[in-house]
């Protein structure tokens, strides 16, 4: 910054309004859903941490998978969540259902503004995680996933005490989550042709750090709330955004079936330019003046780093000319366009969510993320870690689907990343984003 392009960076209010306000609704071109959205929401916040009080580049992450989301940050959240019987965490009953404890009944520190009823406040591993009820579902889920672990284990193990059971759960819960992230998330990501396996087996044997850091630009190239819709599909009812923030007991109300069933049928946002709700409008500003505050370096230096080509024209990067013209009027200079703004205005890569630089940056942070976590040494990588067979093989055969379905009552709904009436282009990205009319055939 300030070897190439203006003086000044462009006014971050110009920016946001020129390039990043939506106008209109931009649904994902590869079909992801809203269930997929909460999962990177959920997944994510359990080590993107920013200590913004303290200052930008400030963190309170463990830099790593600890599944901190599930259980609390600390020893002191995970014992008020935890009932110390038979290692499992405290639930409650509330419609025929089981759901974490109210706020009110185990004080672990929760962020809810003023005016929010009890019946709406519960205690949860994250202090942000009562915002969204997709965020409560799956803390509901993993929560039930560790309670019904611990049975399991206890009949393998009737000798066990409380603590062990609570600890050999929790380790079954981080196996099964890397599981999922590596064979559910990532491979829906990538949307490779061939299956990803989560197999630790294959890093055995050749020289690697089972230690992780959370750098600030895998932070902020995940800030990716145009996933977010506007509102929100439950059993077909539409729900703005403004009666579903801190909302958690509209999962009470309708079930976790009926919620999971309506996510996985919502299409989610293209994670793009002109796809930022009013909601997340400030934490965009924020996300491109942290960048400033931080001294990121621009987008195309990032490209280089990563062993991508720099793009030589703004309409390189763009792949139009409209943005292109406004970008060069603003930046000068290709090679001053900042990180944040560039990952939003690439082109999208073919068969991606995304440009090619959040895709070819972010991958090497998850996969060593994933990968050196402690569980996946050849120290700890097996049985015994997870109370023996029966716990190893929960690990190792985890899906999301089997997440949900033996953890909700009844039949199993549609647990999907995908939307199910996804095909390849159906929307039309070079024509408002509007979906195309299917196929003759189909008709
Ligand atoms: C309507 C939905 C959402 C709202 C209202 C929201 C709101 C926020 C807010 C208020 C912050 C703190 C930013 C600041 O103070 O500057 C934040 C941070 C963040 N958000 Fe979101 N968010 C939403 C969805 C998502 C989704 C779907 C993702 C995808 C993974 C995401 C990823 C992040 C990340 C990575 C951070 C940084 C967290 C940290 O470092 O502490 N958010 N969000």
């Amino acid at each position: 910054m300030g070897v190439k392009g203006k003086k000044t960076l462009p006014d971050v209010d110009l920016l946001v309004k020129t390039f990043f306000v939506r106008k209109k609704f931009r649904p994902d071109p590869q079909g992801s859903s809203v269930l997929m959205t909460f999962f990177a929401q959920h997944f994510t916040h359990m080590f993107f941490k920013t200590s913004y009080k303290t200052n930008a580049g400030a963190t309170w992450s463990g830099h790593g998978v600890d599944v901190t989301s599930i259980y609390g940050s600390n020893v002191s959240d995970e014992n008020l969540l935890r009932s110390f019987k038979d290692g499992k965490l405290r639930m409650q009953v509330l419609n025929n259902e089981e759901f974490p404890l109210y706020a009110k009944d185990a004080r672990v520190y929760m962020m809810y503004p003023p005016g929010i009823p009890e019946s709406s406040q519960f205690a949860l591993g994250h202090p942000f995680f009562g915002l969204l009820p997709g965020l409560f579902l799956y803390q509901t889920i993993w929560m039930r996933e560790h309670n019904r672990v611990c049975d399991i284990l206890r009949g393998e193990h009737p000798d066990w005490d409380d603590e062990r059971l609570y600890q050999t759960g929790k380790l079954i819960i981080l196996g099964e989550t890397i599981k999922i992230v590596v064979e559910d998330y990532v491979q829906h990501l990538a949307s490779y042709y061939v299956n990803v396996a989560f197999k630790p087996e294959v890093l055995f044997g050749y020289p690697f750090q089972y230690s992780n850091k959370i750098v600030v630009e895998f932070n902020h190239l995940y800030h990716w709330h145009p996933l977010m819709p506007d509102s929100f599909n439950i059993s077909g009812q539409q729900v703005e955004m403004k009666d579903y923030m801190f909302r958690s007991d509209l999962v009470v109300k309708h079930g976790t079936s009926a919620i999971t069933d309506s996510l996985s049928r919502q299409r989610a946002g293209h994670m793009s330019h002109h796809n930022h709700g009013a909601v997340t409008l400030h934490v965009l500003r924020d996300t491109i003046l942290h960048g400033r505050e931080l001294r990121l370096q621009p987008f195309n230096n990032y490209r280089a780093r990563f062993n991508l080509q720099p793009y030589t024209t703004f309409q390189e990067l763009t792949g139009e000319t409209k943005m292109a013209a406004e970008l060069e009027r603003l930046y000068g200079d290709i090679d001053a366009v900042e990180m944040y703004v560039g990952m939003l205005l690439e082109k999208r890569r073919k068969r991606a969510l995304f440009g090619s630089t959040i895709v070819d940056m972010g991958a090497p942070f998850s996969v060593k993320g994933l990968l050196a976590n402690p569980i996946c040494s050849p120290i700890y990588w097996k049985p015994s870690t997870f109370g023996g067979d029966v716990g190893f093989d929960i690990v190792k055969t985890a899906t999301l689907e089997k997440l949900f379905c033996n953890n909700i009552p009844g039949d199993c709904p549609l647990v999907s990343f995908r939307v199910p009436e996804f095909v390849e282009g159906d929307v039309d990205e070079g024509n408002n984003f509007n979906f195309r009319p299917p196929p003759r055939d189909e008709l």
